[in-house]
């Protein structure tokens, strides 16, 4: 999928949080969106994720603009879409069930039957085959192929979140949208998940990933866009960015200076 943000800008009431923002992501491109607490990275991967409308511009999925389709092409545009989040949020049921329920979910239920799919999901979840081929997959690639068949409960954080990983991949979307994936994560874990990552970019998945950790936005993408303040600063080659920033505010944030006034941080 060729998701391409042009000239998109959102605001909540009168309050602008990003303004003017053009961006893509190909097929097997991994684009990092690097900024300040606050900076808006969240929204823009809340954009992409089409769980948000632009308020200005628009977000297009391979040309077509999701928010002029119907709710339903619109859900089935999204299913296309894997998300993951800071913190994994999984089901008291086995790790394969967890990552397998992903692609169940995705189903395209009518919405008559959608009631219907959601209590079949749930004794699925309780009494459904314990493994699938995807899945296994999916958790191999994250490295956790033997642990299939264990409670998810009993997972420490870091695996918690490469089950997580695992779920939006088993999917097989075309673009992956991760906000924060490896924060909690020790150095073990996020090397894991950052080796998948690099897995699904080379099974030709986009990713566009929202991250504080500069090294990892320079190990892992193609592109990197720094966002400040809901301005897309600068976007370009990651090696580019980091080594000759273009934009001074881009060159003192890699840099790790402070981009406020120690005045104002102290007021
Ligand atoms: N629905 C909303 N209503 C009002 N303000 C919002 C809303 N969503 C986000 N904001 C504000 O927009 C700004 C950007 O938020 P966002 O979560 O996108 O930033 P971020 O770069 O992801 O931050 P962090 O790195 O801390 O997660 C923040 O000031 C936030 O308070």
């Amino acid at each position: 999928m060729n998701l391409e943000f042009a000239n998109a800008a959102y605001g909540v009431d009168e309050t602008a949080i990003l303004t003017d923002v053009s961006l893509s992501v190909g097929a097997g491109e991994v684009v990092s969106v690097i900024g300040p607490s606050g900076a808006g990275k969240t929204t823009l991967l809340r954009l992409a994720a089409l769980f948000e409308r632009p308020t200005a511009g628009t977000v297009r999925c391979d040309g077509t603009d999701p928010w002029s389709l119907s709710r339903d092409e619109r859900l089935t545009l999204r299913r296309r879409i894997g998300i993951v989040f800071q913190r994994a949020s999984l089901f008291e049921t086995s790790v394969a069930r967890n990552v397998d329920v992903g692609q169940r979910i995705r189903r395209p239920w009518s919405r008559r039957l959608r009631a219907f799919g959601r209590r079949l999901v749930d004794r699925w979840l309780r009494d459904g085959p314990t493994v699938d081929d995807r899945a296994l997959e999916a958790l191999e690639l994250v490295g956790l192929g033997n642990a299939w068949d264990r409670d998810a409960g009993s997972l420490s954080g870091g695996e918690a979140q490469r089950v997580s990983f695992a779920r939006a991949l088993a999917t097989e979307p075309d673009l992956l949208v991760l906000d924060e994936p490896t924060s909690d994560l020790d150095p073990r874990n996020t090397a894991i998940l950052e080796r998948a990552i690099d897995r699904a970019r080379e099974r030709g998945h986009g990713v566009l990933l929202a991250t504080h950790d500069m090294h990892q936005a320079e190990r892992i993408s193609d592109r990197v866009a720094f966002l400040l303040e809901g301005e897309l600063v600068e976007t370009g080659p990651a090696a580019r960015v980091f080594e000759n920033p273009r934009d001074e505010r881009t060159a003192r944030f890699v840099r790790g200076d402070l981009l406020y006034d120690e005045n104002e941080l102290l007021a």
